[in-house]
């Protein structure tokens, strides 16, 4: 029976089991589960080296596990151990791993892609309808004890006299929704704006995903009854292109090193005066810096961000205008949503002990 149990594969857990606790224990029963008891970078990297984790097949490992063990960079994947092969991530983004560290020491990493889709959208949907119609002015307002934005004195006055008012917003009906990356989140984006806000949808992408589209602009044929309508759906094929004619950016492309600061000075000064953004991929994608000072001359006219370049530091040029909204990272922050990312990353695991495959391989290793 003792040598049974020896030959059980493990697993190093980085972070915690919230939501999916019964596919949890059905791993429990085929793996030994190690946990580190470092409490920062410094004390897991001495962890990792003194061999506590040797003979572990794969980490597991959520989003929040980075705040003890720092990025997974070269240094880090340099001191896992040989015997660790997988790398489960709990997340759609995968940027505090370096892929070219991992596949140089054979290790496979997958992610979560699809099931984050509904909820990263539906937060997306919210920002963009509260910058559009400067929703965050009043909100605060409200909490300082204000009505829409005046002072105290001149709600008093109101009985009266009339109150400072926040500048009007903007309907969505109509306008065009211009998406920086068409993957599930942004497929899912475009058909939401288009049945609940009637707009027009015109994409960038790596490539011209036709596939997607077709599935778009079919969207009205299949479910009758309650299906939203078919989505205005058009290609672009350059940056400036997609800057120029949009009324609202959303930014939907995963972090890396050609991503990077996609969106800085030079195309911030490609927009549309007076364009709205929203972000719900990761903040770095965007030049903060840059985006304050297109917000302080109006260049653009509101964002929504659930995301920032050094989280959970805010830029405080971002903090003190109220044409921003700011969600604090909350894109997948729903019971169904993080249960559903827990599964796939255990159906991960499960497939990586059974099969030796991975369900969900990120694309840069699918050749692998
Ligand atoms: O930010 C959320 C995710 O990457 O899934």
């Amino acid at each position: 029976m003792g040598s049974e149990e020896q030959q059980k594969p493990k697993i190093l857990l980085l972070g915690t089991i919230e939501h999916a606790h019964e596919a949890w224990s059905r791993i429990t029963s085929i793996a030994d589960i190690i946990q580190p008891t470092s409490t920062d970078r410094p004390s897991f990297l001495s962890e990792c080296r003194s061999g506590a984790f040797s003979s572990c097949l794969l980490a597991y490992r959520t989003f929040d596990s980075t705040a003890l063990t720092g990025p997974l960079d070269h240094e880090l994947i340099s001191a896992l151990p040989s015997s660790i092969k997988y790398i489960c991530h709990v997340g759609a983004g995968y940027d505090a791993i370096s892929i070219p560290a991992c596949t140089a020491r054979g290790i496979r990493v997958s992610n979560t892609p699809s099931a984050v889709d509904e909820a990263t959208a539906d937060c997306a949907l919210f920002l963009l309808l509260g910058a559009m119609r400067n929703f965050n002015a009043g909100m605060t307002a409200l909490r300082r004890n204000e009505w829409r934005g005046g002072t105290e004195e001149e709600v008093e006055m109101t009985k009266t006299k009339t109150i400072k008012m926040p500048p009007l917003g903007r309907d969505p009906r109509g306008k065009t929704l211009g998406i920086l990356g068409m993957g599930g989140i942004g497929k899912c984006l475009a058909r939401k704006v288009a049945g609940a806000f009637g707009m027009k949808v015109q994409y960038l992408n790596r490539k011209r995903d036709w596939e997607g589209e077709k599935e778009l602009l079919m969207s009205s044929e299949q479910g009758g009854g309650g299906s939203p309508p078919g989505v205005e759906v058009e290609w672009v094929e350059t940056m400036e292109e997609l800057l120029r004619a949009s009324d609202v950016l959303s930014l939907n492309l995963p972090l890396n090193a050609e991503t990077r600061h996609i969106i800085s000075t030079k195309e911030f000064a490609m927009m549309k005066p007076g364009i709205v953004i929203i972000n719900t991929a990761r903040g770095a994608v965007m030049d903060e810096a840059a985006l304050v000072e297109a917000l302080e001359s109006g260049q653009v006219q509101s964002v929504g961000l659930d995301v920032y370049e050094n989280e959970p530091e805010i830029h405080p040029g971002l903090l003190a205008n109220p044409n921003v909204m700011l969600v604090p990272h909350m894109g997948t922050w729903t019971v169904e949503t993080e249960t559903k990312m827990e599964e796939w990353a255990i159906s991960n695991v499960r497939m990586a002990i059974e099969e030796g495959k991975l369900r969900s391989i990120v694309p840069e290793q699918r050749d692998m």
